[in-house]
């Protein structure tokens, strides 16, 4: 149940979160160099995919962010019936992405992981700490959706079940532990150690990449493809991360091993994006307590 009554949040304040949510899609996709992803310098491991796609369909999600933060802030409660109108307003999202992109996948993870989050930062918008956040996302993660498809085809349940990893699911299930313990922490320590802010996004993709079982990179790669890239990422911040001249040497060996596999890392691209967002959530809230206060 919410510690306080609940708040409808004003349209001002849905849309500010989901502002949020389309700008961290942005600033994910130019992030650069992003070993096998797309990224400002080319297509990485993709034939259909391209920076351009990527922002169309980021911009084109904007509705779904802004409605699922609005039926989050009007539900009483973490429960199955918000957890269901979730499902419905995510599906209607894939949609709309695959409408915009001419069939092409770019953001079903991120759509999951951020609009989880989106609705559990507006269901409660005076915890915004990225792990109340978290946790409450990772309570609705966990509930049942009596409307979704029975889907057992798909490329991530395929990968999970031929080598026992969990997935995107288990991944918001369990309260996305990459971001929260993973790529937020280096995000802050490489910024407290001086590193520019490209650079220290980087690490925070590297640190999630690092530990991550994509199931992006399994489906095309196997466990080759999971081992170069869990490697190789380790190799990058054992050498002092992005922005020291052996961290980019072994970054750039990254980005050539997952090129030759064809492996593209875009579960750990969806996790950066969730990075960002509850890194800027708490001052996206802080600017926005007048229009969601009584
Ligand atoms: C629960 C769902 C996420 C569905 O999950 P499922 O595993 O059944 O389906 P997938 O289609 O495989 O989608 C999972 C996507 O999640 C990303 N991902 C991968 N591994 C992880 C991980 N360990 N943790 C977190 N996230 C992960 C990844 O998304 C990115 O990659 C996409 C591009 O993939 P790529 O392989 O290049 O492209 P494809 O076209 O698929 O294949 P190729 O032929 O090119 O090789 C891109 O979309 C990135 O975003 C996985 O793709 C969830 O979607 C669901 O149930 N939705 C229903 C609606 C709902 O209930 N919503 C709730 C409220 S939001
Ligand atoms: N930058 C990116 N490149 C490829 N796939 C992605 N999925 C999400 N972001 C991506």
């Amino acid at each position: 149940m919410r510690a306080l009554i609940a708040v409808p949040l004003t349209s001002s304040f849905a849309g500010q979160l989901a502002d949020l949510a389309v700008q961290v899609l942005i600033d994910e996709a130019d992030l650069s160099p992003k070993p096998g992803l797309v990224d400002r310098r080319n297509n990485g491991a993709h034939t259909d995919l391209n920076l351009g796609l990527m922002h169309s369909s980021a911009y084109a999600l904007r509705q779904t962010f802004q409605d699922m933060a609005e039926a989050a802030s009007v539900a009483q409660d973490l429960d199955q019936s918000l957890r269901e109108m979730l499902g419905q307003l995510g599906r209607k999202g894939e949609s709309v992405m695959l409408e915009t992109t001419g069939g092409v996948n770019t953001h079903r993870g991120a759509i999951w992981a951020l609009g989880l989050l989106t609705a559990a930062a507006a269901f409660e918008p005076e915890h915004g700490s990225p792990a109340d956040v978290a946790h409450r996302a990772a309570v609705l993660a966990r509930l049942p959706d009596r409307f979704a498809p029975e889907v057992q085809n798909s490329h991530g349940l395929r990968a999970c079940a031929r080598y026992g990893l969990p997935g995107a699911r288990e991944q918001a299930q369990a309260g996305f532990p990459a971001v929260v313990g993973h790529g937020l922490p280096q995000l802050l320590k490489s910024r407290a150690k001086g590193a520019g802010e490209q650079n220290a996004r980087l690490d925070a993709l590297i640190a999630i990449m690092a530990v991550l079982p994509d199931t992006c990179v399994l489906h095309r790669a196997g466990l080759e493809g999971l081992d170069t890239l869990q490697h190789g990422a380790q190799a990058v911040l054992a050498q002092g991360g992005s922005a020291t001249l052996a961290g980019r040497r072994a970054l750039r060996q990254l980005d050539d091993a997952l090129l030759r596999l064809n492996a593209s890392p875009g579960g750990a691209a969806d996790l950066l994006a969730s990075t960002l967002f509850l890194d800027r959530l708490e001052s996206c809230m802080q600017r926005s307590a007048i229009s969601w206060k009584p």
